[in-house]
C-alpha cells in the first residue's frame, strides 16, 4: 500500500484539505486535560528525586545526581501518562467519516466497557522505556546547559530559555523510537500485537526499515524546542517566586 503522506507539508495540506483546519486540532483534549497535573507530578517527582540522593548541606547536584532525580520524574508519570496518550492517539487516528468515539470521555468510557483497566493501560511499557531515561536525560542536559551559559548567579531570561528548548530537543531525540512504537501499539485492534513491544519492534521494523522509529521527527522537533524552552522559563520564575516569598516550603 503506498504511503497515505509525505511527509509533514503533505501530511499538513491533505488533513486540512480532507477535513478543515480544526483537524490539526485533533485529540488535543486529553493533553490539555493532563498536561498541567503530569508537568506538576513531574517536577514533584523531580525535587523528590533530588532529596532522595543530594546531602543536605550539598548547593549543586553532581549530573549522575541530576539525572537520577529526572529518572524518578520520568517514572513518576507514567500512570496519568498512558490513559491520557491511549486515548489522544484514537481520537487523532480516526477519520471523520468513520467516528467511533465521540471525544475524550466517550472513548475512555468505551474502552473501559470493551477491556476493562488494562485496555485504558494498553502501552505502558513502551511509554515507561519512553519517558524514563528521556526525562533523565532532560533535566540533566537543562542543568548542565544552564550551569554551562550562567556566569553571572542571577540568570539571564534568555539562559533558561535556551537550555529548556535544548533540554526538549534533547528529550525528543532520545524518546522518539519508544514514541513511534507506543502509538502504533496503543491504536492498533486488541490482539494485534499480543506480546505488545516485542511483537510491534519487529512488525515494523521488517516492514518499513528502522527510520521508521524516528518519522515524524521534525514536527516534533520544531514543537519541542519553543515548548520546553516556555515551561523551564516558567519554571525559573515559579522557583524564584518560592524562594523569595515562601522560603521554607
Ligand atoms: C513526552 C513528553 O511529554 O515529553 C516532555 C517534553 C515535551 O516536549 O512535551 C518531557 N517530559 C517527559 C519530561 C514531560
Amino acid at each position: 500500500m503506498p504511503d497515505k503522506y509525505n511527509g509533514t507539508w503533505d501530511t499538513i495540506k491533505k488533513n486540512i484539505s480532507q477535513e478543515g483546519p480544526l483537524s490539526l486540532y485533533k485529540g488535543v483534549i486529553p493533553p490539555l486535560a493532563t498536561v498541567v497535573p503530569i508537568f506538576a507530578i513531574g517536577f514533584l517527582g523531580y525535587g523528590f528525586g533530588k532529596d532522595l540522593v543530594a546531602d543536605p548541606d550539598q548547593e549543586t547536584l553532581t549530573g549522575s545526581q541530576v539525572l537520577f532525580a529526572g529518572l524518578v520524574s520520568g517514572a513518576s508519570t507514567t500512570f496519568i501518562t498512558v490513559p491520557a496518550e491511549r486515548i489522544k492517539c484514537l481520537l487523532q487516528m480516526q477519520g471523520n467519516n468513520t467516528k467511533k468515539y465521540n471525544g475524550f470521555v466517550d472513548c475512555g468510557i468505551k474502552l473501559w466497557k470493551e477491556g476493562g483497566i488494562r485496555n485504558l493501560y494498553i502501552g505502558t511499557s513502551a511509554t515507561f522505556l519512553r519517558d524514563v531515561p528521556a526525562t533523565g536525560l532532560y533535566f540533566c542536559s537543562y542543568e548542565q546547559i544552564l550551569r554551562y551559559l550562567s556566569v553571572e548567579p542571577d540568570k539571564a531570561t534568555w539562559e533558561p530559555l535556551l537550555a529548556g528548548g535544548c533540554a526538549g530537543v534533547v528529550n525528543w531525540v532520545v524518546s522518539m523510537p519508544f514514541d513511534t512504537l507506543k502509538s502504533k501499539l496503543q491504536t492498533a485492534s486488541l490482539g494485534e500485537y499480543p506480546r505488545g513491544l516485542r511483537s510491534v519492534y519487529p512488525a515494523m521494523v521488517k516492514k518499513e526499515g528502522v527510520s521508521v522509529l524516528y518519522r515524524g521527527i521534525i514536527p516534533v522537533l520544531f514543537r519541542a524546542f519553543p515548548a520546553n524552552a516556555a515551561c523551564f522559563w516558567g519554571y525559573e520564575l515559579c522557583m524564584d517566586f518560592l524562594d523569595k516569598h515562601i522560603p521554607w516550603l
